[in-house]
């Protein structure tokens, strides 16, 4: 990005006093959150602190009471998911859920499709290829998702997401329940992915991958922002271990 585009536009996404209610229950109170273009930021906090409703805020599949959110300087609050993955916002989920009958090469093609409005089939199928390659699948194209194992599975959720060519990839804890080495390569591939510029938000309870992988850590506990800083600080936040880590 030039160091013009950089002055003009200096965040990818700035959501600002995000406020939340399930009822009368506040699960978001009032946070704002900031990253910059190529920016790797951990979002941590305890379970049930408001991680995914945030997310959820930012994706789409939630609408605010109150708050801003925008990308690359776009008002998108009120803006549908789908609206918003095709202006470069993308997401993986927790648990995959691939289209079970397709090949992982259709499961690419699919979102690929809806996300870029693609109408050439010869170019999707290209585009497809790269990514497949990308996420280390290239080998397992014609195969079906329940050939993969956990780890591939993650990495074909991570390539959908890569099909609307997202300058900001939100990964929901893409590493749950696997083995440290499997979490190496997770890692590995999104340190790969943030360098060819896409911005990532991590959210994770693995807390070496979240020091090992980000810059700066956004600590939410009950609703609230209660930390906000370079990666090696906020860890030493007293309110931080106390509140997060229970100490
Ligand atoms: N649709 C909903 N209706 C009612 N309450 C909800 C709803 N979604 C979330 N909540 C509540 O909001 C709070 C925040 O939940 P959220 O799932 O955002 O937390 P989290 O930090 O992502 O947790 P985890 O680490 O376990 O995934 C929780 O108390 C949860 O029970």
């Amino acid at each position: 990005m030039s160091a013009l585009a950089q002055t003009t536009n200096p965040l990818i996404l700035d959501a600002s006093g995000i406020v939340k209610r399930f009822g009368g229950f506040t699960a978001l109170d009032g946070v704002d959150f900031t990253v910059r273009p190529g920016e790797r930021v951990g979002l941590i906090g305890p379970n049930g602190s408001g991680k995914s409703t945030f997310v959820n805020c930012i994706t789409g599949a939630l609408v605010p009471e109150a708050g801003r959110v925008l990308f690359e300087g776009a008002d998108i609050t009120r803006l549908s998911a789908h609206r918003r993955a095709r202006m470069g916002l993308a997401r993986s989920f927790q648990i995959p859920r691939p289209f079970k009958g397709m090949t992982i090469r259709e499961n690419i093609e699919i979102p690929l499709a809806f996300a870029a409005g693609e109408t050439s089939r010869r170019k999707s199928a290209e585009r497809a290829g790269e990514i497949l390659h990308s996420v280390g699948l290239g080998p397992r194209a014609a195969d079906l998702p329940a050939s993969l194992s956990q780890v591939e599975l993650r990495r074909l959720e991570l390539g959908r997401a890569l099909a609307a060519n997202p300058r900001l990839l939100i990964a929901d804890e893409a590493m749950a329940g696997l083995s440290d080495s499997e979490v190496d390569e997770i890692l590995e591939l999104l340190v790969r992915l943030n360098g060819e510029g896409i911005a990532v938000i991590l959210i994770e309870h693995i807390m070496r991958a979240v020091t090992g992988f980000c810059e700066r850590i956004v600590v939410l506990v009950a609703g609230k922002k209660i930390a906000d800083g370079a990666a090696a600080e906020v860890m030493r936040h007293p309110d931080v271990e106390r509140a997060y880590l229970g100490q």
